[in-house]
C-alpha cells in the first residue's frame, strides 16, 4: 500500500499502517451493525405503536372500524400491499325509539316508580303514588281512577304483595288497554285517501311530509293534496316535502275552497293510477262551527271522485295534554276521525294522553312523531311506549 498521509484535525498526522488498521475495524462494525438490525426482530414490540400499513388481527379501537378483515402475517413473509381504502358506506338513518325519545315523560314516571320499588311490600302509599304519577302524565282523573280499580282487582286475584309485580300489573293493564290495529286503510279501488285534519300548529303539513317519505321509499305511489289555502305558507311546505319524497302535488290560489283543491287532487291521482292521496286540511278551532262544518263537506266531496276517503286522521300535540281530548272530542263529531296522530310526543311529559284517549273515545293512536326531522314517526306500539314510560 503506498504511504498515505491523513490529516486529523488541524496538525496530527497518522501513519498509513495505522489508517488501513482503522478501515478493517470500522468495516468490520458496519457489518456486524447492518446483521443486528436483521436478526433482532423487524415488527415493532408489542408496545410500540403500530406504523401504517401495519396489519393487526384484533381492531384497534383508535381506529375507525371499517370492516376490513385483516390478516396476521408471520415476520418473514412478504407484507402484503396495503389496503386500499374503501368507499364510505353510508348507513341508513335509525328509527327514533321510544326509548330515547320520551325522557320527558319518562321523568315524570321514574320518580314515583323508584319511590315505590324501595318499600318493602305494597301498602297505601304505593297507590297514592301511582296514582299522582299517572294524573301528573296526563291521563286524566277518570282513566287514572278505573285503570288503577282493574290494577286492584289484578293484585287481589293473583295476591300479589311485591313493589316490583305491582308495577308489572299497572304496565299490564296500561298495554291491554291501548293495544289495537295501527294499520293504515288502503282502499280496494285506489287512491286511498288520507285526509288530515287538527287545530293550528300541531304538526299536520309536517306529519304528511314523514308519511309521504315513508310510503314513496316503499315503493307507494303518492300525490299530496294543499288542502290547506287558508295558509299560504303551508302549500309552499308541502311542495318541499313533495319534491324531497317524488311525491306529486296538487294545490290551489290562496283562499281557494279547500274541497275543490282535494277534489282536483285525487282526480289527478286517478287519472296517474297513484297509490295514496295525502290530503293536507287548513288547522282551525274546534270550537268554530262553521270552520268545523266546512271539514264536513271536505270529507264529503273527497269521496265524490275516484278512490275513497278511508282514514281520517287526527293530529294531535302531545304537549297539549288533556286539551287534546276535548280536540278530539269536537273533530269527531265534525268528521269521522279513524286514528290519531300524537306528535311533538318527544318533547312532552304529558305522555298519558294517550290512555285518555284510548279510553274516552276509543280511537286508536296509529302514528307518533317523536322530532322533526322525516324520519323522525313511528308507528304505536303500545308495548314499547309503556316499557320506555317507566324505565328507570
Ligand atoms: N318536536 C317535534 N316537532 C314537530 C313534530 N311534528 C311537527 N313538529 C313541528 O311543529 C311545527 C308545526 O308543524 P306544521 O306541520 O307546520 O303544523 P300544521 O298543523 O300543518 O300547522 P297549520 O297549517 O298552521 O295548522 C313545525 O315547527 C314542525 O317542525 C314532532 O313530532 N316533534
Amino acid at each position: 500500500m503506498a504511504p498515505l498521509a491523513v490529516h486529523l484535525g488541524v496538525g496530527g498526522r497518522v501513519p498509513a499502517v495505522d489508517l488501513q488498521w482503522i478501515l478493517l475495524i470500522v468495516g468490520v462494525a458496519v457489518v456486524a451493525a447492518a446483521a443486528g438490525f436483521f436478526l433482532v426482530g423487524r415488527g415493532p414490540s408489542a408496545d410500540e405503536p403500530t406504523a401504517p400499513g401495519d396489519v393487526l388481527t384484533e381492531p384497534r379501537p383508535d381506529l375507525p372500524d371499517r370492516g376490513d378483515t385483516l390478516v396476521a402475517v408471520p415476520p418473514d413473509e412478504e407484507a402484503p400491499p396495503v389496503l386500499e381504502a374503501l368507499p364510505v358506506v353510508e348507513a341508513p338513518p335509525l328509527k327514533p325509539s321510544f326509548r330515547d325519545r320520551l325522557t320527558r315523560a319518562r321523568s315524570t314516571f321514574s320518580g314515583y316508580v323508584g319511590s315505590i320499588l324501595s318499600r318493602s311490600a305494597i301498602d297505601a302509599e304505593s297507590w297514592e303514588e301511582l296514582e299522582e304519577a299517572l294524573i301528573r302524565a296526563d291521563v286524566g282523573v277518570g282513566p287514572a281512577t278505573e285503570l288503577l280499580d282493574s290494577v286492584r282487582a289484578t293484585v287481589k286475584e293473583q295476591g300479589l304483595t311485591q313493589p316490583a309485580e305491582l308495577i308489572e300489573a299497572v304496565k299490564n293493564e296500561m298495554k291491554s288497554r291501548l293495544a289495537g290495529s295501527v294499520e293504515l286503510k288502503r282502499s280496494n279501488s285506489p287512491p286511498s285517501i288520507w285526509l288530515f285534519v287538527g287545530v293550528n300548529g300541531v304538526g299536520k303539513t309536517t306529519t304528511i311530509g314523514k308519511v309521504g317519505r315513508r310510503l314513496t321509499d316503499e315503493g307507494t305511489s303518492v300525490l299530496m293534496a294543499a288542502g290547506d289555502t287558508f295558509r299560504a305558507a303551508a302549500a309552499e311546505q308541502l311542495g318541499t316535502w313533495a319534491e324531497r319524497c317524488g311525491a306529486e302535488l296538487v294545490r290551489g290560489a290562496e283562499g281557494a275552497d279547500p274541497s275543490s283543491v282535494i277534489f282536483d287532487g285525487v282526480a289527478k291521482a286517478a287519472a296517474q293510477n297513484l297509490d295514496v292521496v295525502l290530503a293536507d286540511t287548513a288547522g282551525r278551532l274546534h270550537t268554530k262551527s262553521n270552520l268545523m262544518d266546512e271539514l264536513s263537506k271536505v270529507r264529503r266531496v273527497a269521496d265524490k271522485g275516484e278512490g275513497s276517503v278511508v282514514e281520517v286522521l287526527l293530529v294531535l300535540d302531545a304537549t297539549t295534554g288533556q286539551n287534546g281530548l276535548t280536540q278530539a272530542r269536537q273533530f269527531t263529531q265534525a268528521v269521522e276521525v279513524t286514528g290519531v296522530v300524537l306528535t311533538k310526543l318527544d318533547g312532552s311529559a304529558k305522555g298519558g294522553i294517550v290512555f285518555a284517549i284510548a279510553s274516552d273515545l276509543g280511537i286508536p293512536v296509529k302514528l307518533v312523531g317523536l322530532g322533526e326531522g322525516a324520519d323522525d314517526l313511528i308507528e304505536f306500539d303500545a308495548g314499547a311506549f309503556v316499557d320506555a314510560l317507566f324505565e328507570e
